[in-house]
């Protein structure tokens, strides 16, 4: 119960509800057990007419009619209770599982990149939905059921010892073994379960990516060797769902023999009682409803020890990713302004997870509003730069200025909120090219969509669309080209008019006449702004006031596009190669 003590934060803050629900729980059980005793008192009064002891029948029918609107008031009132119950302490769960799944996602978003590189999507998922959802079976139905049973045995068991103590004895002999069977029936049960979602979580996850690949799996011709391993996984699945309904399968008959037990046990032991006078006929109809009464929160026991060793092992998992702490650290709230003079000072970065030295030693600086251009050959490190200046990682060694101040004593809010960043990869959503635009920024108005379009000349494409910017992209809606999607990705940067652009290779899916017109673009657009172009082609870099040349992390040349064609070297081979190859 360690980790579940978590939960106890939203206990406290839905006090109110919980202890009107507990409440009413109690109230809802001492309303149960006046039931059995009208009914025992119903059937004395025919009994005592029947043995002549009562002989005016005007009598008994008038209090026959008496007990039953009696039961059927109480039970009406039972019923209102009970309903009463699950909306108070059931709602209550539902609002901590809301409550919970939305520390979990804010936590998701403060960890840093290395968190998501080192966990799967899979299992952030799983702890979200799953496990969140196994803790909610502890904090509503086992708090419900738990209070149920509580109250029940309580009233129940003392009104039974009360009315007849050597009878309650013996029917109650069997429930201990009816809750210990159940116990160990549930721990099987969840056993196979989790196998069982284990092989559909597998089952799934193969569907989804050949789904995905299907181009790939068409063209390959590999149709027979998927629907095989998909025909395996699926058989795993059936044999494990079959194992699994075995087991559940004895749930029923399990309780429908102890309950007989304790039935046979009440007729036995209690109708030998009447025979020698000790209780009268009633007390027999009582005690069968009360055993009946008392099984299913006797079964509950068991099956509510398992939920709550389920959401013990969950609110671990869930625990286990809350107590991370984020990477980045944001150390200030202090709000700064952003100028964009950015310098990096002899530094050298290591990927902590591959190990990988990304970058050795390097030293340059950009003046705000300045442009600056990173080329280099794959894997020189020249990602690695803007995701320094992002702070997606802290610097190791060496300093990172942003305006003269170390980026890790900057507030993070207010260097993010300063940057439109062009990933390698453009990521668009499942959402309209318009929402896509704006995801840079909130409020833009329609105008400044298309403004931000025109400048990344992806405007004349999307009005080609029949729904132009409303057109949906993604599962549901159309997919864009490479060249498409990298410019609504730098219109997305564009319309948030940030001090700091950064392009990381997001032009190399356009040709060199599109990529000549968002250069052109981005010289008006950037006149106040610094912007670091990261680029594998020469005409992306040779306005830039200053140009580096990375290998393996380390600069090898710095300098303009002048400087750097009139030196020997990686930028002047680039230059001419690709002069020869624009002639051909
Ligand atoms: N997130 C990461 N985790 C671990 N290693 C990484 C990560 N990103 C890049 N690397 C490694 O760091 C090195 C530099 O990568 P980087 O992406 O900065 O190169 P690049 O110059 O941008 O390459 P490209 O032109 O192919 O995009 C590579 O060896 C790469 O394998």
């Amino acid at each position: 119960m360690k980790e579940l003590q978590y939960i106890n934060r939203f206990f406290l803050k839905y006090k109110g509800r919980l202890l009107l629900g507990l409440l009413v729980t109690i109230v809802a059980a001492v309303f149960k057990l006046f039931v059995p005793i009208i009914i025992g008192d119903t059937v004395n009064i025919v009994d005592e007419y029947i043995r002549g002891n009562v002989t005016d029948l005007e009598y008994v029918k008038s209090e026959l009619i008496k007990n039953i609107l009696l039961i059927l008031g109480t039970t009406l009132l039972a019923a209102f209770f009970t309903f009463i119950m699950r909306q108070t302490i059931i709602v209550v769960s539902r609002y901590i599982e809301f409550d919970l799944k939305n520390v979990v996602f804010k936590q998701y978003e403060r960890l840093s990149l290395n968190f998501y590189k080192q966990n799967r999507t899979g299992d952030l998922m799983n702890r979200i939905s799953e496990d969140v959802g196994k803790v909610r079976m502890y904090a509503g139905p086992a708090v419900m059921y738990s209070t149920t049973t509580i109250t029940l045995f309580i009233v129940v068991l003392s009104y039974m010892f009360y009315k007849a103590p050597m009878l309650t004895l013996y029917v109650i002999a069997p429930l201990p073994v009816l809750s210990i069977c159940i116990y160990k029936l549930s721990k099987a049960i969840h056993k196979r379960s989790t196998i069982v979602q284990q092989t559909l979580s597998r089952l799934t996850t193969f569907a989804q990516e050949s789904f995905s690949g299907i181009s790939v799996i068409k063209a390959y011709g590999i149709e027979p060797r998927i629907n095989n391993g998909f025909v395996t996984l699926a058989e795993t699945s059936r044999d494990k769902n079959i194992d699994l309904a075995r087991v559940q399968a004895l749930f029923f008959p399990l309780m429908i023999l102890l309950i007989g037990a304790s039935n046979l046990l009440v007729i036995y032991i209690g109708g030998n009682q009447y025979i020698n006078g000790e209780i009268d006929f009633g007390t027999i109809v009582e005690f069968l409803i009360y055993v009946n009464m008392l099984t299913w929160p006797v079964a509950i026991v068991g099956w509510v020890s398992s939920m709550v060793q389920q959401a013990e092992a969950s609110q671990k998992r869930i625990n286990e990713f809350l107590n991370e702490v984020p990477a980045i650290q944001n150390t200030t709230t202090k709000v700064e302004t952003v100028e964009g003079t950015i310098a990096f000072n002899n530094i050298t970065f290591t990927y902590p997870d591959t190990n990988i030295t990304a970058l050795r030693n390097v030293t340059f600086s950009v003046k705000a509003g300045e442009t600056l251009a990173i080329v280099g050959n794959t894997g020189s490190g020249k990602s690695t730069i803007l995701e320094l200046i992002g702070r997606l990682y802290d610097v190791q060694r060496g300093t990172l200025t942003i305006d003269g101040t170390p980026i890790a004593k900057r507030n993070l809010e207010n260097i993010r909120e300063a940057i439109g960043y062009v990933p390698q990869d453009a990521f668009l959503f499942s959402d309209s090219i318009k929402n896509n635009i704006k995801f840079g920024k909130e409020e833009a108005t329609d105008k400044e969509v298309m403004e931000a379009a025109k400048n990344a000349a992806v405007h004349k494409n999307i009005v080609g669309f029949s729904n132009g910017y409303d057109t949906v992209l993604g599962e549901r809606g159309i997919s864009l080209s490479g060249g498409q999607k990298q410019r609504v990705s730098i219109a997305r940067a564009i319309i948030k008019d940030p001090k700091i652009l950064l392009f990381d290779d997001c032009l190399s899916a356009v040709d060199t006449e599109t990529e000549e017109e968002i250069l052109q673009n981005l010289h008006d657009i950037s006149a106040n702004k610094t912007t670091i172009i990261v680029s594998h082609r020469v005409s992306s870099a040779k306005n830039a006031d200053k140009i580096i040349v990375l290998e393996e992390g380390k600069i090898i040349q710095q300098g303009t596009h002048l400087e750097l064609t009139n030196q020997e070297g990686y930028y002047k081979e680039l230059y001419n190669k690709q002069l020869s190859e624009k002639e051909m």
